[in-house]
């Protein structure tokens, strides 16, 4: 007999399966209709139970909140009059059962991500790594409002159907980057930078020594290196630590700065010389407990600025067992930022005289049950606003040790202080600096109380450069903030304990790299695929990062190159996490080899020996501009970045152009010219040449896509149809269709034209393109440079044959 009870009516009701969803975000809890099950009820707690995740579509992985569903199977919620709990017919070995059955699923999940980090002397990277099927965390954000919702093309938008084919395409990508051999790295010329002499001097010279010899070692390497997943994407550092033979070096560089044995013996072993002035000048101030805003430029170091003084803090007073409580949280605006930063971390830490600090990171993509024991008695949090909102405002008792924090990093800060994007976070430092016995509405604890110190880091801290460069903008950059306004602007959005935080600008004149050169090739805004294959053979096997607007530029472009054999990769919010982690680790090992990737790239990555930024669309603000081109010529490194421009966007570039230099304009003792961008001088006569193999190219690319979408648009209708209990004919369904003319209809008529191309018809393509290929490029015998009459350009993707013909960057037009 069944016991008597008011069960809810499920919240979400599923058709098929009886089951209570739970929303990663916090919710109402739903109620299923009763068990089948004549078993004796028993009260449960939900959190006893073994929850599952619930496997989504690929698009729908990355998403944050209500798409990271977790769920259990017969449970049921009954009311007591005002009291709700939740009951189960199952038994407890039952329960017994399907927990250690959950238990192996999250070890599996674990050891794979551990095994990563092992490897990485770091930690998962979830290279996203976040995202948005579109950016989750990057949504909103004042340059990033592209991706996933169309792209400049207008083709976005169908990203739900386009979800199969993520997943496809990733496998089609791996089979065919897997056959790209890496051939012998080119030697270019080095770009020798003029400006900033001297502070680039102190800036590199550690960088130099610790990372010249990787860099030099994994570009003349003809070989491929180790395959295993994760292994190769943020190693460097953990490299360094672990290159015994070579042994320590002499820190006594860092000793004015009055950091511990055990931290000089850690830098020691990462071969950090010297610090960067960055860490000079800051480290020594969040010592001396200040609150700091750091700016300095991209790859100049500024994690271990703050990385640094939160490991001093935990050796001289680790957090106590009893009552724990983590001594930091660092905010990040991406996944592969925030697991980029624990790995920086955990790889300072590694292999020191003493019990590593225990670092969580907490961004989305991964089981958040894992990561909310992994918060238990963690000492350093990283993490996304997303998923750490989640965790604090859901968990339990986790809020008030997090309050108890000595130190709260910002990092990016200017992202994720922009508009749009501040919500989760500031609802953080809300929770944070709440008092729990004021309630909801009660006034922030004031900054005379407040324990913990606030750092604040970026590259970037203008608010005009975050403001969109299309339609109409400020001339010369008049609207940037200054050190005065910058700092009104932090103070207005975090509650520091000082009145006046300490700021650092470590470039004052300029937040651009010194060893970065910066160029644009002018060309038909239809041509750009083709100039972007041609500038890319201008560059034989340079690792080179391509940045788009879209997600579904990225689709394109990467199987575009591909098909040139070039071995590119794809990047974008859309892939499910571990086809993106593999993208960025087969960039990080493969000498030579092509990112093409969406903003989710664009800041804090550190991969080494990037010597080429491609803009293939022109970034939507200037901020965006900067930390794509800081992907390269990181610490002592040099690298270009081109801008490939049609000529309806030369006055953005402009504009662009404006906003990053007007500083240096500014500066004192500076000459008071505008900054003008090279307009690099790519051969036309050689463009025209290989304009046949890139239109068969595109073709392929454009025919396989089509044929992917109308695929995965037919099993979505059937799927539809069959719900409805009616029958689905494509072709009828056309017909009808037929005649409807919107937005889009050429575009839709030309891919329906692309999927109806046979087998055969594709095969035969694919046989001319081979043909193509493997034939030289003549250029006739009287053209400039020519000795041969014609150019091998496989040769040259082996970084044989004539370079002085195609050139590097300096045969591009970079060199005085
Ligand atoms: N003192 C040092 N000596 C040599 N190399 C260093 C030193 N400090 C940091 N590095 C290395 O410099 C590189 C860049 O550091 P980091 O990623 O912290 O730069 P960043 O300033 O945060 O860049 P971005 O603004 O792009 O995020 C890393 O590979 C790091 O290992």
């Amino acid at each position: 007999m069944k016991r008597p009870h008011a069960a809810q009516k499920p919240a979400h009701p599923t058709h098929k399966r009886q089951k209570l969803e739970k929303p990663a975000t916090p919710a109402p809890a739903p109620a299923p209709a009763p068990a089948k099950s004549s078993a004796p009820r028993r009260k449960i707690r939900l959190d006893d139970l073994s929850w599952k995740a619930v496997s989504m579509p690929d698009r729908l992985e990355d998403f944050e909140g209500f798409c990271g569903l977790d769920e259990i199977d017969d449970v049921e919620v009954v009311r007591d009059g005002a009291t709700l709990s939740f009951g189960t017919r199952k038994t407890a070995e039952q329960i017994e059962k399907e927990k250690e059955e959950g238990r192996k699923r999250e070890a599996e999940e674990t050891r794979y991500f551990e095994e990563m980090r092992d490897r990485q002397g770091e930690v998962d990277l979830n290279v996203d790594v976040e995202g948005e099927a579109v950016e989750s965390e990057w949504e909103g954000f004042s340059d990033g409002d592209g991706e996933g919702k169309g792209d400049a093309r207008g083709d976005g938008g169908k990203e739900g159907k386009e979800a199969k084919s993520v997943e496809d395409k990733g496998k089609k990508d791996k089979e065919q980057h897997e056959d790209t051999k890496p051939v012998k790295e080119a030697k270019g010329k080095e770009a020798k930078g003029k400006k900033d002499k001297e502070q680039h001097e102190k800036d590199t010279k550690p960088a130099k020594e610790a990372k010249g010899k990787k860099d030099k070692e994994q570009h003349e390497s003809s070989e491929p290196q180790a395959q295993a997943i994760g292994s190769g994407a943020f190693d460097i550092l953990a490299d360094k630590s672990e290159d015994e033979d070579e042994g320590d070096v002499d820190v006594s560089a860092w000793e004015d700065i009055g950091l511990s044995k055990e931290t000089l013996a850690s830098l020691s072993k990462l071969k950090f010389s010297e610090p960067t002035t960055i860490q000079s000048l800051a480290i020594p101030e969040v010592l001396a407990g200040r609150d700091v805003i750091g700016k300095a430029s991209t790859g100049s170091g500024k994690t271990l600025a703050f990385g640094i003084p939160i490991l001093e803090s935990y050796l001289k007073s680790p957090p106590a067992a009893k009552n724990h409580a983590p001594i930091a949280l660092i905010i990040s605006p991406t996944r592969e930022l925030a697991h980029q930063l624990s790995a920086h971390l955990t790889a300072l830490c590694a292999d020191g005289d003493f019990k590593a600090p225990s670092i969580a990171t907490v961004t989305g993509g991964l089981a958040v049950q894992k990561q909310r024991r992994q918060l238990e008695n963690a000492d350093v949090i990283v993490g996304t606003p997303g998923r750490l909102w989640e965790v604090i405002s859901s968990g339990q008792g986790l809020l008030a040790s997090i309050k108890r924090i000595r130190f709260l990093v910002v990092d990016e800060a200017d992202r994720l202080l922009s508009q749009g994007s501040y919500k989760e976070l500031g609802e953080i430092l809300k929770i944070l600096d709440r008092d729990d016995n004021a309630g909801e509405g009660a006034a922030p604890t004031p900054a005379a109380e407040i324990q913990r110190q606030t750092l604040v880091f970026s590259a970037t801290f203008h608010k005009g450069l975050q403001q969109k460069l299309a339609g109409k903008g400020p001339k010369g950059g008049g609207d940037l903030m200054n050190k005065q306004e910058s700092m009104e602007y932090l103070l207005k959005k975090l509650n520091f304990r000082e009145e006046k935080p300490k700021f650092i600008d470590a470039n004052p004149t300029s937040q651009m790299a010194t060893g970065l050169k910066e160029g644009l090739i002018e060309c038909a805004g239809t041509e750009k695929d083709l100039f972007l294959y041609s500038l890319l053979l201008y560059h034989p096997k340079k690792r080179a990062l391509i940045f788009t607007n879209s997600v579904s530029a990225v689709r394109r472009i990467t199987p575009f190159l591909q098909n040139l054999d070039l071995p590119a990769l794809p990047l974008h919010s859309g892939m499910i996490q571990k086809a993106r982690l593999r993208s960025i680790e087969r960039f990080t090992q493969r000498p030579g080899s092509i990112l093409v990737a969406t903003d989710v790239a664009a800041r804090g990555l550190d991969i080494p020996g990037v010597e080429l930024i491609v803009h293939y669309h022109l970034p939507r603000a200037a901020d965006t501009y900067v930390h794509r081109s800081g992907r390269t010529a990181r610490g002592s490194a040099s690298g270009a970045s081109i801008l490939i421009c049609a000529p309806e966007e030369v006055a953005g570039v402009r504009r662009l152009v404006a906003k990053v230099h007007a500083r240096n304009e500014a500066a004192p003792g500076k000459k008071k010219s505008a900054y003008f961008i090279r307009t690099l001088d790519i051969d036309r006569r050689i463009v025209a040449r290989l304009k046949p193999r890139a239109v068969l190219s595109k073709r392929i690319a454009d025919t396989t896509i089509a044929k992917e979408k109308k695929h995965s648009e037919d099993d979505w209708m059937r799927t539809a149809a069959e719900e409805l209990g009616v029958d689905y004919d494509s072709e009828s369904f056309e017909k009808e269709a037929k005649g409807r003319k919107g937005r889009g209809a050429g575009r839709k008529k030309k891919e329906k034209e692309a999927s109806q191309l046979t087998k055969g018809e594709m095969g035969a393509l694919r046989a001319e393109l081979k043909g193509l290929l493997a034939q030289r490029v003549n250029v006739g015998v009287s053209e400039r440079y020519l000795t041969s009459g014609g150019i091998d350009v496989e040769a040259l993707m082996r970084g044989e044959g004539n370079l002085e013909f195609l050139g590097d960057a300096g045969a591009l037009g970079f060199e005085d």
